[in-house]
């Protein structure tokens, strides 16, 4: 194990009179090349979490390390380059008139010489599959493409990590899927670690480990096959329920005993199909 990034006690508070701190006392490792998805209620602390790892704001206590550098005014630059964030609003994340243009941003105000700008963009498109809108205005694409834009943007950068906050939330699941398959694209090609902050739990299906945030708390981390097995649970973590648990739930209502354990949905056709239940 390779740990990327590491929280030691950390905890911040927007304001000194409030109550339930935004983030209260939150421990955690993630090593390198892992994909997790930070899952929780509206207001349970995950984008504050996802400023913090990145140093938009600093944790009143504990300790971030990351890459080995320990998060403070001096290493933050250093670290803002290894990671790249990508938001909800694709609308909100561009600044150039056409698609090459956007891209290179980033790499510009890195003062990266403009040779190599313009192979680390053509590179860039090409591993989210949009080389052929280089020229195209970015209000005019999809709500997929947009995003896989944004995700050229950081992926030319080169960083480590990859954080995704709510990256999928505005998009219809044609798009949720573009995203998705771009991001696994990535992932086999280098050694990248993902932190997805998510509702969808397709999206959170992905991930090697799901961390649970509620009132500023790490109240519980797992495999995606063990925190779904939490069935009704989910919905209070902030999550949607996935198919196969909602027909487990409606099943176990009439009196049908089922595993307990978490069913995709392969597994659910298999069992009803050798169940009794078909008789
Ligand atoms: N800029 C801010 N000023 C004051 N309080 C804030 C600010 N941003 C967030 N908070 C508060 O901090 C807590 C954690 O919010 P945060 O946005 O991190 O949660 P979240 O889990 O990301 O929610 P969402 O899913 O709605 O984005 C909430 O109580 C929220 O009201």
């Amino acid at each position: 194990m390779n740990p990327i990034i590491q929280l030691e006690h950390v905890s911040f508070n927007y304001q000194e009179d409030q109550t339930i701190l935004a983030l209260n006392d939150v421990s955690f490792t993630i090593n390198k090349g892992e994909w997790i998805a930070i899952i929780g209620h509206n207001g349970s602390g995950k984008s504050t979490l996802a400023k913090t790892i990145n140093g938009l704001i600093m944790p009143s206590e504990g300790e971030i390390t990351v890459d080995g550098l320990s998060l403070n005014e001096e290493n933050v630059w250093k670290i803002r380059e290894k990671i790249g964030m990508v938001f909800q609003n694709p609308d909100n994340q561009f600044v150039g008139s056409t698609v090459e243009d956007d891209v290179a941003f980033g790499l510009e105000n890195q003062g990266v010489p403009r040779s190599e700008m313009l192979v680390r963009v053509s590179e860039a498109l090409e591993k989210v599959r949009m080389s052929d809108f280089k020229t195209k205005e970015p209000a005019r694409l999809s709500g997929g493409q947009k995003q896989r834009v944004a995700i050229a943007g950081v992926v030319a950068l080169s960083p480590d990590v990859i954080i995704l906050d709510e990256a999928t939330s505005m998009l219809d699941p044609e798009g949720r899927m573009e995203v998705i398959s771009t991001i696994q694209k990535l992932k086999k090609e280098k050694e990248l670690t993902v932190i997805s902050i998510t509702h969808d739990i397709d999206e959170a299906a992905n991930a090697n480990r799901v961390l649970v945030m509620k009132a500023g708390q790490l109240v519980q981390e797992g495999t995606p096959e063990e925190i779904f097995s939490a069935g009704e649970q989910l919905v209070e973590m902030g999550l949607d329920l996935p198919f196969p648990e909602k027909l487990k739930i409606e099943l176990t209502k009439l009196g049908i005993n089922l595993p307990a354990e978490y069913m995709s949905e392969e597994g659910m056709v298999e069992w009803l199909w050798t169940s009794s239940l078909r008789k």
